[in-house]
């Protein structure tokens, strides 16, 4: 883990050179982001947008009622024997919008949250496909890794953004219908109020901008947070983290980083409250000398109590609704650049395409696999993973990979399976590189267990399902698959068999030893009918005896498939047919067991040293 450091270089310090121009151009992700709600669901759409072009014409109405019941109390006063009857009808026209606004008030806000919730999942949704498509080696990437965690933590900022543009728009209606009633009387006022409010504007917009620049900056460090916090406190640290006695170490660190951002944080938040307070005050200043002046012509007589009620009012809400219109300018802004990091990340391609229009892998293979002269680098790896690898893969036949540890096993089976693309050379299948087959059918007619397979806290069934997706339901060959990996034994004596969760994150979770989550795991290469089958090293939490059993049934299970096993007990490798020895990304020995053991090299050299160990 990295040393707890300051700041990146795009920090907070440059932020607040950052141009309005980005700021604005953040507002064009909008369309788009409207689009994916219309998507979303178009009748909550429909209904919020109608819902709210009502209630911004409420307000007008019900200023004018006000200034209107004033004028006629002021003159029943002074006329007493006229009829009153226009007075209650006002008051009964202001009682049924008052309460039709509250209606709408709260039909708007569901919308608003059933909306949100409904776009956030989509969102999440989308986010899981994308990256799935995306190349094993960009989640290796920081760069990467930051903005998927970026676009991720987005969610409720989305839903924000959401509610925050409609209200924006429907008080733009709002103080367009309030502006024109009191242009009627008096443009100056309109000018006056203008003026009032642009310090705040500009105040709000350079804080939110230095916001997001610190906690754009701060994505690495958050990550890095977030790490922290799992390492301490998640069941599966717990062990480690107890005996090693680790808290004190891992509390510090976060607590050095988590005050390096508090301290950040905190510089911005007091200026922004320090200068909120004196722009604000210029505000408040323009409203009293508003006011002032209406009162002065109403004194004059100019206009009637009933008008400056009407011009005092509909100028507080202007006022404030024009406040609250720029700051939320800012935050949209702001929500909008957020947006960028999400599409940002829509628009990372994969390198290796899916291919769907690519060939079909033929059944059954015919000639084999052929691993013509492969390199591979990983991307910021300057050595080679592997390198000059040639060698062929018969129909029916059992590889064993055999090599130190960092050999280049893993990295071999990866290419295989094109997680990668080889850096040089080619894959053949059946003299077809397998670039040009359809990336989906080449990956289910492959079944790969890797050595840190993921144990789902899912049921039984669940995680053997997992091999074959599409048969998550047919329990025959969920039972028929933990029978072929020796699972079956071990679940019938779990209390809930089959539908046994597994782990402890959930209620009435069980956990299982390491030998037997790998019997679990294997099951999953029996689920699916794939033509190659991969084992890297699934076996080596079983004893001797078990791994034993285990690789003979396989062996004799998926007769006639190509299997390629690693592993490191020379017990189980012999059983292949043939045997290809890796040192440092090189092949340096490949025949059967009997032709290594006669060439006397490095192979048999590590076979009669694990087989004296065995002794
Ligand atoms: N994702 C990765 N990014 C960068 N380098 C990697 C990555 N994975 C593996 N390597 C490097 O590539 C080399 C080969 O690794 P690989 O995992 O293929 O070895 P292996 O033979 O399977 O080892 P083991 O027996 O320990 O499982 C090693 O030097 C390793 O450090």
């Amino acid at each position: 883990m990295s040393k707890t450091r300051g700041p990146r270089p795009d920090n907070p310090t440059t932020a607040t050179n950052q141009s309005f121009k980005k700021r604005f151009s953040a507002l064009q992700n909008l369309p788009r982001f409207f689009s994916l709600v219309w998507q979303t669901n178009k009748t909550l759409t429909i209904a919020n947008i109608g819902f709210r072009l009502l209630k911004s014409a409420l307000p007008l109405l019900i200023l004018y009622i006000g200034k209107e019941i004033i004028d006629q109390v002021v003159y029943l006063i002074d006329h007493r024997e006229s009829s009153q009857q226009y007075l209650w009808l006002l008051v009964a026209a202001e009682l049924g919008l008052t309460i039709i606004s509250d209606l709408l008030n709260r039909c708007i806000n569901l919308f608003d949250s059933l909306l949100g919730d409904l776009v956030a999942n989509k969102t999440s949704v989308d986010l899981v496909h994308h990256a799935a498509r995306l190349d094993l080696y960009q989640f290796e990437n920081p760069v990467f890794y930051d903005k998927l965690e970026r676009a991720r933590r987005q969610t409720s900022g989305r839903t924000v953004l959401l509610s925050q543009t409609l209200t924006q728009m429907q008080d733009v209606l709002t103080l367009v219908s309030l502006g024109a009633g009191l242009v009627i009387f008096n443009p100056w006022l309109i000018l006056i109020l203008i003026v009032a409010v642009i310090p705040s504007f500009i105040g709000e917009t350079h804080f939110n901008e230095r916001t997001y620049s610190l906690t754009r900056s701060w994505t690495p460090e958050r990550r890095e947070l977030d790490y922290l916090r799992y390492l301490g406190s998640s069941a599966e640290t717990a062990k480690e983290v107890k005996v090693f006695g680790l808290e004190n170490y891992l509390a510090n660190q976060f607590k050095s980083l988590s005050d390096k951002y508090y301290n950040a944080n905190k510089k911005i938040a007091v200026a922004r409250a320090g200068w909120g307070y004196v722009l604000a005050a210029i505000g408040t200043l323009a409203y009293y000398g508003a006011y002032v002046f209406v009162l002065a012509q109403t004194l004059s007589g100019m206009i009637t109590i009933g008008t400056m009620t009407f011009l005092s009012g509909s100028f507080q809400r202007m006022h404030a609704m024009l406040q609250n219109i720029m700051g939320r300018f800012s935050s949209i802004a702001e929500n909008a650049l957020y947006l960028q990091d999400l599409f940002d990340f829509f628009a990372i391609q994969p390198t290796i395409p899916a291919n769907e229009n690519g060939q079909i892998i033929p059944h059954p293979i015919q000639k084999g696999i052929i691993f013509e002269n492969v390199g591979f680098k990983y991307p910021d790896n300057d050595f080679w993973a592997l390198r000059n690898l040639s060698f062929s893969i018969k129909p029916g036949e059992k590889l064993a990979l055999v090599g130190e540890n960092g050999a280049g096993k893993t990295t071999l089976v990866k290419l295989l399976a094109s997680l990668y693309k080889p850096t040089e050379g080619r894959i053949l299948i059946d003299g077809v590189d397998i670039q040009d087959y359809q990336l989906a059918d080449l990956r289910a007619n492959i079944g790969i267990i890797f050595q840190d397979y993921i144990r789902y806290e899912m049921t039984v069934s669940d995680n053997i399902a997992v091999g074959d997706i599409a048969h998550i339901d047919d329990k025959n060959a969920i039972e028929s698959a933990a029978n072929k990996s020796m699972a079956h034994e071990l679940i019938d004596r779990l209390p809930n068999h089959y539908e046994q969760v597994l782990g402890k994150r959930f209620k009435d979770g069980t956990e299982l030893s390491g030998g037997q989550w790998q019997k679990i795991a294997l099951a999953r290469a029996y689920m699916r009918d794939a033509q190659i089958i991969v084992l890297d090293e699934p076996t080596s939490a079983l004893d001797a005896r078990a791994e034993h059993e285990v690789f003979k049934r396989f062996t004799n299970l998926i007769e006639g498939k190509m299997a390629v096993l690693i592993s490191h007990r020379f017990s189980t490798v012999r059983m292949a047919d043939r045997i290809l020895f890796l040192e440092k990304g090189k092949l340096i020995e490949f025949g059967s067991h009997g032709e290594l053991i006669a060439q006397n090299g490095k192979y048999a050299e590590l076979f009669n040293i694990q087989a004296q160990g065995y002794l």
